[in-house]
């Protein structure tokens, strides 16, 4: 392994660009293309610029060290190491050099991770992340600098069509608009790697694990999955090589995850902070938690095109991942923009299973009307506000 100061010198040409610079990126996309660049099948690598987006801060830290950070994978057992170098610039996403980058024709890719709220329109005169994307289509369109694939990695139902649309809403001029049609290929994916926020701990941990400091290590599991279905007209890296799956159907993938894994997260939150839990493994923990979750899964399995097999291993691998003590993911991350993830997930669950001639859900129910109390709502004005009629759709079986 190189250590910080050996790989802060080399750095690969910027042909990726990302938006949302955040730990998920820098466990996942920017993993994979790391071990990819690790294989020399494509002799000059990918490097990436990666860019804010909401605060300059992500960048100015991960600048200050050239880029270069420590990502620990940690195990129910113990931690690894190892130094991460795809990114090789990171830049501030509301200044010029946003523009500059995807302006430039040998960037070929644009991965996104700005969270399910990303895909909304702007609250007040904030740039919203489709508009920040359309000014920078804007310039490369100007700049003649041809095919580009955009590649949403949140964690949404049909996200690379979610992204086409909050990019389309931005756009007010007709010529833009068939020149992105004609130039810019929308990438669903399926992304999986538990990756919580960074606290003090982690970094004295780091510390103790390679020797000297690292302000801003990223911590993870060692499970990770991505799942890929879409066009690179300009090429990408060799990310088939290294374990990430091309399929012509991602919605399988999607909704497995997003009502397994995620709407699972979703219910440990809602149910487990007003019981003094603070972490996915100690809700985990709470039969009462527990009971429920496996209820969820119980719901939502029969709503998945897989066989029993499959899901049942699925579900295996799931509970040791919840269990993992060592993986301090916190229940109020995870709470953060609960509306927009309810929808995708428990609220997804409850409306596929009324489709099915089904009853909605207890656990699902039971998800809802914890979410609702925090925010003081009863069980049927939160699930309105969720989905306009959904109370009456639940309640007039
Ligand atoms: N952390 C995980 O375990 C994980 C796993 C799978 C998928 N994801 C996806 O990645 C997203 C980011 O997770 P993270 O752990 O990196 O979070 P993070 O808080 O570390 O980073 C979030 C990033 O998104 C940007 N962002 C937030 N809101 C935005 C907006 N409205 N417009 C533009 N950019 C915005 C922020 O500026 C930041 O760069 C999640 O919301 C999820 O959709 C995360
Ligand atoms: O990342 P979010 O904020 O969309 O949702 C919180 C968790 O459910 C999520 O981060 C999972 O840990 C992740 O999706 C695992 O791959």
């Amino acid at each position: 392994m190189p250590s910080i100061a050996q790989a802060r010198g080399h750095r690969y040409p910027v042909r990726m660009a990302h938006l949302g610079l955040g730990n998920f990126h820098r466990a996942h996309q920017a993993w994979y293309t790391q071990h990819a660049n690790a294989l020399g099948m494509d002799a000059d690598g990918w490097g990436i610029a990666a860019f804010t987006g909401r605060s300059p801060r992500a960048a100015e830290a991960l600048s200050a060290q050239d880029c270069v950070y420590t990502l620990v994978t940690r195990a129910a057992d113990g931690d690894s190491a190892e130094i991460a170098d795809a990114i090789s610039r990171a830049h501030d996403g509301a200044g010029a050099e946003w523009e500059h980058t995807i302006a430039d024709p040998s960037v070929a890719v644009l991965t996104v991770t700005i969270t399910e709220r990303g895909y909304e329109p702007a609250q007040q005169q904030t740039e919203s992340a489709g508009a920040r994307i359309v000014r920078g289509l804007r310039a490369r369109a100007r700049a003649s600098a041809g095919d580009i694939a955009l590649v949403s990695c949140d964690n949404l139902r049909g996200n690379g069509e979610a992204l086409r649309l909050a990019v389309l809403r931005e756009v007010d001029d007709g010529r833009l608009a068939r020149w992105i049609g004609e130039h810019v290929a929308f990438v669903s994916t399926m992304v999986d790697r538990i990756t919580p926020a960074t606290t003090d701990a982690d970094r004295a941990a780091t510390r103790e694990l390679i020797g000297h400091d690292d302000a801003v290590p990223v911590v993870t599991e060692p499970f990770s999955e991505w799942v890929v279905c879409g066009e690179f007209p300009a090429g990408r890296p060799a990310w088939h090589s290294v374990g990430v799956r091309f399929v012509d159907d991602v919605e399988p993938y999607e909704q497995r995850k997003l009502w397994l894994l995620n709407a699972g997260h979703t219910l440990l939150a809602a149910t487990g902070m007003p019981r003094g839990h603070e972490t996915v493994a100690e809700a985990f923990a709470d039969p009462e938690c527990r009971g429920l979750l496996e209820e969820l899964w119980a719901e939502a399995r029969v709503l998945l095109p897989f066989d029993a097999t499959e899901t049942d291993a699925a579900l295996a691998a799931l509970r040791t991942r919840f269990a993992n003590p060592r993986i301090a993911h916190r229940l109020l991350q995870i709470d953060d923009g609960g509306l927009q993830k309810l929808r995708q997930r428990q609220v997804a669950i409850i409306t596929r299973r009324l489709d099915a001639g089904s009853e909605p859900g207890r656990a699902s129910l039971a998800t809802v009307e914890a979410w609702g109390r925090a925010h003081g709502l009863d069980l049927a004005e939160a699930l309105d506000v969720l989905q306009p009629g959904l109370a009456r759709r639940v309640y007039l079986r």
